[in-house]
């Protein structure tokens, strides 16, 4: 472990992870807890994060989505306290789902909308950007610019549903990064791409966007490019740090 586990501290000390402070706004978990019915998914989670890029990684079922779902209000703590980036995500919930753009692991529980282009400009309604609301000529351009950028050009008539996996979660990438959520949440967002487009995305995601981005991920490669990883074992998180170090212990805890 390169850290000792977290969510032991007493009442009144800072979470961890305070001592990394970046430049980037904060996400801080106080002595979160979260149960389903009687079973503990995440157990007494404390910690700061700061860090433009957050690595999240663990052994199945550890509670790494529970963690994510947290960050935008798809699950609420059962004890204990949010906030990201200054909002409470329980008691403010519209404004942080404009905050955060969560991208789910199933991209088929993103589609809102009959064709890929459709879909992608149903993100954009309804929404300020930069402190105005958009026109429909600059809605269009965003969404052709974002199809380009996303490799999807010439699928933007077809029927979303008739996409394979891979892209349909690129289009889920496009669709909530059109929206320039200040703070990005990718739950394995590349598990249906092939090596392209793992590339691809992966190269968005951790070198290209401004945003600060959390990937929960089981790709160790992807992982050691953040700047800071957090593991979880059995809803504790058990470690933080370099990622190099966590993915190191991960490793040799599994081996
Ligand atoms: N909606 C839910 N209802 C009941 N139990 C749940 C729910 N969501 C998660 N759990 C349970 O909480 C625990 C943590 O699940 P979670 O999905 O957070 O793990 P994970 O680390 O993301 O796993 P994986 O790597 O397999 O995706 C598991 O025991 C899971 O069965």
């Amino acid at each position: 472990m390169s850290e000792q586990p977290q969510g032991e501290q007493p009442q009144g000390e800072h979470p961890r992870g305070e001592q990394t402070q970046g430049e980037h706004p904060q996400i801080v978990f106080d002595d979160v807890s979260v149960e389903f019915g009687d079973r503990p998914a995440l157990t007494n989670v404390s910690v700061l994060l700061s860090q433009k890029r957050i690595a999240v990684i663990g052994s199945n079922g550890s509670g790494k989505s529970t963690f994510a779902r947290l960050l935008n209000g798809l699950v609420t703590p059962t004890s204990g306290s949010i906030r990201v980036h200054g909002l409470d995500p329980v008691k403010q919930g519209r404004d942080v789902r404009r905050t955060v753009g969560f991208i789910f692991s199933n991209p088929d529980a993103q589609i809102v909308m009959p064709t890929v282009a459709e879909d992608v400009a149903f993100s954009l309604r309804g929404r300020l950007l930069h402190g105005r609301k958009l026109s429909r000529i600059e809605v269009a351009d965003r969404v052709a610019e974002a199809l380009e950028t996303f490799g999807l050009t010439q699928h933007a008539e077809a029927p979303a549903h008739s996409l394979s996996g891979g892209q349909k979660q690129l289009l889920a990438l496009c669709a909530v990064l059109i929206t320039e959520p200040s703070l990005v949440v990718a739950d394995e967002p590349t598990a249906l791409l092939d090596a392209a487009n793992t590339r691809r995305i992966s190269a968005h995601l951790l070198d290209t966007l401004p945003q600060q981005v959390v990937l929960v991920t089981h790709n160790m490669a992807l992982a050691a490019r953040c700047d800071v990883a957090i593991r979880f074992e059995g809803g504790r998180l058990v470690d933080l740090g370099e990622p190099a170090a966590v993915i190191d212990s991960y490793a040799r805890d599994h081996a």
